[in-house]
């Protein structure tokens, strides 16, 4: 079965799979606007660090095409100044739609600055408006290739490690952990720490893909499942509070994660939960990989605690989504309310921060970043 996708776009239509209806109901919802992009990414229809970077490019090359086949043209491509005015007001409007994952700001900071370059080369509206277009497809485009190398990175690099660590080698395959959904539906296809789970199955070294059910959001028993199921790879399914028990009764080999923000020293903010999954593999001597592109990295912030963490709405905490069972055979979503109404004080934050300490190595496309002996941080400056 060929991988699912999040976005399919073509010359007249972008559209992205309607992610909270999955696994159940697979629809496409067209964007057809930078608005609709925003909505989406806002909304979690879409979601996945790289994903929504992925759309909010490509929703203003769509938006930009329009403007430069629209006659009479618009205003903004009268002059540099309207068009500057114009395109950063978008950037900066895209921008807002979630605050933690940082690869967002990277696609829209990357966008601003070919905006400014072409500016300040003295090409004229139209010139940058073409450039602009080729720059947001490549920000989609881009993700593919890089996954599927820090894929392998990450894949050949664990496997090394248990060959190293163990006589026996794992010779029925390895087990490895994974949290939340960072397969083809998160990102422009392949995946960051399911694309190791993928590149492991491929090449015949897993044994079983273990991956928790990522309450309140449900990406794991929603997303991860029907995408390890699509590509028949074998895997088990736990609740978010079984991880210590899964690591007392099985040998698992890793954890791995994909990756929200990236600090400095390697502080890593993941869907949450992934810190409680990263002290019990400490605990357990379990390595702990991270698997993100070059773009989570966010130099500018030391550590850990200047990233901003999403507070979702608390409605999200109370409601399960999902189908009646049994079937009655109408495929039809039904949200179903698990507190009591009008219940007050609610915590749900998106994400959570796995201090570097806890980390055994992060894996971009560039290779496998390790700490110095006897650090507590990274130095991921020289990678990025
Ligand atoms: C490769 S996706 C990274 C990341 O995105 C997820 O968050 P969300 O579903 O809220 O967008 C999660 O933290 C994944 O690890």
């Amino acid at each position: 079965m060929a991988p699912l996708i999040s976005i399919r776009s073509s010359d007249d239509k972008l559209e992205i799979v309607n992610q909270l209806l999955l696994p159940h109901i697979t629809e496409f919802i067209e964007i057809d606007s930078v608005e609709d992009a925003h909505d989406a990414i806002k909304s979690m229809k879409i979601r996945g660090a790289p994903a929504i970077a992925s759309l909010a490019a490509l929703s203003l090359s769509q938006h930009l095409r329009r403007g430069l086949k629209a006659s009479p043209p618009p205003d903004y491509l009268a002059s540099l100044e309207a068009l500057k005015a114009h395109i950063d007001g978008i950037l900066a409007f895209l921008f807002t739609a979630r605050p933690t994952a940082v690869n967002l700001g990277a696609a829209t900071r990357r966008l601003g600055k070919t905006l400014d370059n072409a500016i300040a080369a003295g090409k004229d509206p139209l010139a940058i408006a073409e450039e602009l277009i080729a720059e947001s497809n490549a920000v989609a485009d881009e993700d593919v290739g890089r996954n599927k190398e820090m894929s392998k990175w990450a894949g050949e690099w664990i496997i090394e490690r248990v060959r190293n660590l163990t006589l026996s080698a794992a010779p029925q395959g390895l087990n490895v952990l994974t949290v939340c959904n960072t397969g083809s539906l998160a990102t422009s296809g392949y995946g960051t720490a399911l694309g190791m789970v993928t590149y492991l199955h491929e090449t015949g070294k897993l044994k079983s893909a273990f991956y928790t059910q990522t309450a309140p959001y449900h990406q794991g028993s929603r997303l991860t499942a029907l995408e390890l199921q699509t590509l028949k790879i074998p895997s088990v399914m736990i609740c978010d509070t079984m991880v210590g028990s899964l690591f007392q009764n099985h040998n698992i080999h890793a954890v791995v994660v994909g990756a929200d923000r990236i600090a400095r020293n390697g502080d890593t903010a993941n869907k949450i939960g992934t810190y409680n999954a990263a002290v019990l593999a400490a605990r357990h001597k379990i390595p702990f990989i991270v698997v993100a592109p070059i773009s989570t990295v966010d130099l500018d912030i030391p550590d850990g605690t200047h990233i901003p963490i999403e507070q979702r709405p608390s409605l999200e905490a109370c409601l399960v989504r999902g189908i009646l069972y049994p079937n009655d055979g109408k495929t039809k979503q039904v949200q179903v309310m698990i507190t009591p109404a009008g219940l007050e004080g609610i915590y749900n934050p998106s994400f959570d921060v796995t201090p570097a300490e806890l980390i055994t190595a992060i894996v971009t496309e560039k290779g496998v970043a390790v700490k110095a002996e006897g650090a507590q941080g990274f130095d991921l400056s020289p990678i990025v």
